[in-house]
């Protein structure tokens, strides 16, 4: 079989460098384009030399349509406004997208959807394999608990985070409302500050934490009448993250349009 041609999107970030290094280390991909902000000072220069792996003659460019006929897919963390519009130019060009990028608006997300109709997206705030199974466990738990056991859901990232709370806080509070059979929406607690009075039963709540370099840790709390339990993920390398997106981006070669999630990946949708 030949190799996924894969154009990285946001390639001179944090993830768009690891991604460079896991798409050299996976058999069966190759990178075929890069591309970063038009305006990027990072543009013209060789992906292989930022990643730190050496020069490997994919240089970053400015625009996804120059490099779409030479591809079969593009793997996308970048921000919001620029994953929206990279999911329409895939569409057109008839490209598969996974998506990484975390903090986007409702409007955002329908955006998203509606290119789906026409390429397949895979797209996850967490493309880790211990993140899903994780979400899978706050599914089960939070669907035995009653609302006795408050459901909290804590985040901690390094200081460069734009967004709170993170996309996987949000993936841990939707697989917990989704196992007590509740709209997320409807029972959110996001930030409290002030005289709050006291916490609403059946409430879902979210912290976030932001200091120094932490790549991204989670704990989905189940704090009941004396005794509590945690459900934690300490991500320790990003490469975890970026080793899941490639294998989103070989699983989503030649599917048929859609929006899947990184649990149609790992198989962990009836887990
Ligand atoms: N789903 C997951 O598993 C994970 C998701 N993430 C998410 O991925 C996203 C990126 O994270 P991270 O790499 O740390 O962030 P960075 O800020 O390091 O990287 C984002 C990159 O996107 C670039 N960019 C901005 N606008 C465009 C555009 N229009 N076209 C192409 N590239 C553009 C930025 O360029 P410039 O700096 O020049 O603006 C930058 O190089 C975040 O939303 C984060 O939450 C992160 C890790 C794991
Ligand atoms: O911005 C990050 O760094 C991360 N973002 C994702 C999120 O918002 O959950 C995934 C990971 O935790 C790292």
């Amino acid at each position: 079989m030949s190799d996924v041609r894969l154009i990285v999107a946001g390639a001179g970030g944090r993830m768009g460098r690891t991604l460079v290094k896991a798409i050299a280390e996976t058999k069966g991909a190759v990178l075929a384009g890069a591309i970063d902000a038009p305006a990027s000072p990072l543009v013209g220069r060789d992906t292989g030399e930022l990643s730190g792996i050496g020069a490997n003659g994919i240089a970053v460019t400015g625009d996804l349509a120059a490099l779409a006929g030479q591809a079969d897919g593009v793997i996308d963390f970048t921000i919001p406004a620029a994953s929206v519009a990279l999911a329409g130019q895939a569409a057109a060009a008839g490209l598969f997208h996974v998506v990484g990028t975390t903090g986007f608006s409702a409007a955002d997300e329908q955006a998203i959807a509606a290119a789906a109709t026409s390429i397949p997206i895979v797209k996850s705030g967490n493309m880790s394999l211990g993140v899903n199974l994780l979400a899978a466990l706050a599914k089960r738990v939070a669907a035995t608990l009653d609302e006795e056991f408050d459901i909290e859901i804590l985040e901690m990232h390094h200081n460069k985070k734009i967004d709170a709370p993170s996309g996987t806080a949000l993936l841990l509070g939707e697989a917990a409302a989704q196992g007590r059979g509740v709209d997320l929406a409807a029972r959110s607690d996001r930030g409290r500050d002030g005289h709050t009075g006291a916490r609403r039963p059946g409430d879902i709540g979210f912290a976030s934490l932001r200091g120094g370099t932490v790549v991204g840790e989670h704990w989905a709390i189940f704090a009941g009448p004396a005794e509590r339990i945690e459900l934690v993920h300490k991500a320790e390398d990003r490469m975890i993250f970026a080793r899941g997106a490639v294998k989103a981006a070989l699983w989503a070669k030649g599917r048929a349009p859609g929006l899947y999630s990184m649990m149609d990946v790992l198989g962990l949708k009836d887990f």
